[in-house]
């Protein structure tokens, strides 16, 4: 049951989010940096920098995190099981696995496409509700997102946009500004998580009514960082050549 208090303490974990820079501390599976001490020492990292939390898949890796941080864990879990396109924490089983890990919000799928086992979005926000944890919904579109907040989302993020066949259209290099702009007046807050790559993004985000950003990439993967100057220096190489 979804209780006064339970009600409240799950708005108090939210508001100390609210107009902080979140880092997400993940790592392929082909990635040298994809064990627990170290993601636990990128959110330690983050930490430093003056990050309010981390976004971090897999109980493992939320469990290496609780131990260097107090910080807010926002928990995912990401699996494929079969019979469904939905790979952030897609059932009930998948998110209680990381509140028992120690994850203080946990970040569903969000978006309307059918879940794995026949599960609704709604059913696994009462369950996590009822236990006193707050569901941040991992969105594409504008239908999602009101979807999302009607059903009981917490927060409702960006994270999918560009990652759903709907919306494999949008720009890999820029934030999901479009989708912002339609759902920055939904009545949960709306935090935008994708495509950070610059301080102006972060700042932008924020102007443009975002409460909050959840930065990846271009803080914990080397990997995708590196490709970005690989790829800026061959193509200025190409244009010379010319
Ligand atoms: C679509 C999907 O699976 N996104 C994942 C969600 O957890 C992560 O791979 C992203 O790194 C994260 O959303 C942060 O985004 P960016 O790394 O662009 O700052």
């Amino acid at each position: 049951m979804d209780t006064a208090s339970t009600a409240r303490s799950r708005e108090a974990l939210v508001d100390d989010l609210i107009g902080t820079v979140i880092i997400s501390c993940q790592a392929g599976p082909e990635s040298p940096l994809n064990e627990p001490r170290i993601i636990a020492a990128l959110a330690a990292s983050a930490e430093l920098g003056g990050a309010a939390g981390f976004r971090v898949d897999t109980p493992e890796n939320i469990r290496a995190v609780r131990q260097v941080s107090a910080k807010p864990i926002l928990g995912i879990n990401k699996v494929y099981r079969g019979g469904s396109d939905v790979f952030i924490t897609p059932t009930l089983a998948d998110a209680l696995a990381i509140v028992e890990a120690g994850a203080d919000v946990v970040a569903i799928d969000g978006t309307v496409r059918p879940r794995p086992g026949g599960e609704t979005f709604a059913d696994i926000v009462t369950a996590l509700h009822a236990r006193g944890v707050p569901v941040m919904a991992d969105i594409a579109t504008p239908e999602d997102a009101e979807a999302a907040a009607a059903a009981g989302a917490d927060i409702v993020a960006t994270t999918l946009a560009g990652y759903t066949a709907e919306t494999e259209w949008l720009s890999k290099d820029e934030p999901a500004w479009e989708l912002l702009a339609a759902i920055r007046d939904l009545p949960v807050p709306v935090f935008v998580e994708g495509r950070i790559w610059t301080r102006e993004h972060a700042v932008l985000a924020l102007d443009r009514g975002a409460s909050s950003v959840i930065i990846g990439s271009a803080v914990t993967v080397p990997q995708f960082i590196t490709q970005r100057f690989v790829a800026a220096l061959e193509s200025r190489t190409a244009e010379v050549a010319r």
